[in-house]
């Protein structure tokens, strides 16, 4: 049975700079069900990244509701807002951020360690979720000792090892070639299909989109309905 994971309600976010404002959203609507794996596309500037920074709580909109797993996600306090950020939601953005001094594992289990698991146990986690993106045989590299995809697997890793209710993606693939692109679209192909995981990705690539159950197309902050 489907269910809805993420309903947003005439979302609006205005950047104000001095007198210029800007609507990046102008009145957005959606719902996403559990279980679907979702693009973002439409032209530059025309407010794909602003609306994902909205659904994944890394900015507040200025109008309109955000559900998330049926909580009321805008009315709560910061410090709700960063637990939730944190057990519930997981982050792939265009560049990788590793830490350059920790080891493919280590920055995998930066965050179940900062959970007071034993070392054991967060270990073990890391292993798996390393091995699920192909790099059983990289763990103990450094980033600078992997290629491109190879860190973005890493990163893909890190942002799934605490088992996110949603991965939001921004841009996965824009410093990659078409061999590691289509890498990182194929596991997230597999761990949608196989896990159930919900993924909302932005892109620029109409190809990667095709490949998403949906896409949702926005045009000048608003829904591009012709699409
Ligand atoms: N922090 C900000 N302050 C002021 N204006 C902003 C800010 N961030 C984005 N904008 C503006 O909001 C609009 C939407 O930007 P956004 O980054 O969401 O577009 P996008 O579709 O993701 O573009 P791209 O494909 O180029 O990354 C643009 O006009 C942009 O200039």
């Amino acid at each position: 049975m489907e269910r809805t994971i993420i309903k947003i309600e005439h979302l609006e976010r205005v950047y104000a700079t001095g007198a210029v404002k800007t609507y990046a959203l102008k009145d957005i609507s959606i719902e996403i069900e559990e279980g679907e794996f979702v693009a973002i596309m439409g032209k530059s500037g025309s407010g794909k990244s602003t609306l994902l920074h909205q659904l994944g709580l890394l900015d507040k909109p200025t109008k309109g509701n955000i559900t998330i797993d049926g909580n009321d996600v805008i009315n709560i306090s910061e410090k709700e807002r960063t637990r939730f950020r944190l057990h519930e939601l997981g982050y792939v953005f265009q560049s990788y951020n590793l830490i350059p001094e920790l080891t493919a594992i280590e920055n995998v289990y930066v965050t179940p360690m900062a959970r007071n698991l034993k070392k054991e146990e967060y270990e073990k986690m890391a292993e798996e979720v390393l091995t699920a993106v192909g790099l059983k045989d990289r763990m103990y590299h450094y980033p600078s000792e992997l290629s491109g995809g190879q860190q973005q697997r890493v990163s893909i890793a890190r942002a799934l090892v605490n088992k996110p209710k949603i991965l939001f993606a921004d841009e996965p693939t824009a410093n990659l070639d078409s061999a590691s692109s289509e890498d990182v679209i194929n596991l997230f192909r597999k761990f949608n299909k196989e896990i159930g995981q919900t993924i909302v990705m932005v892109t620029h690539e109409k190809d990667e989109g095709e490949k998403a159950d949906r896409i949702i197309w926005v045009k000048d902050g608003l829904l591009d309905t012709d699409k």
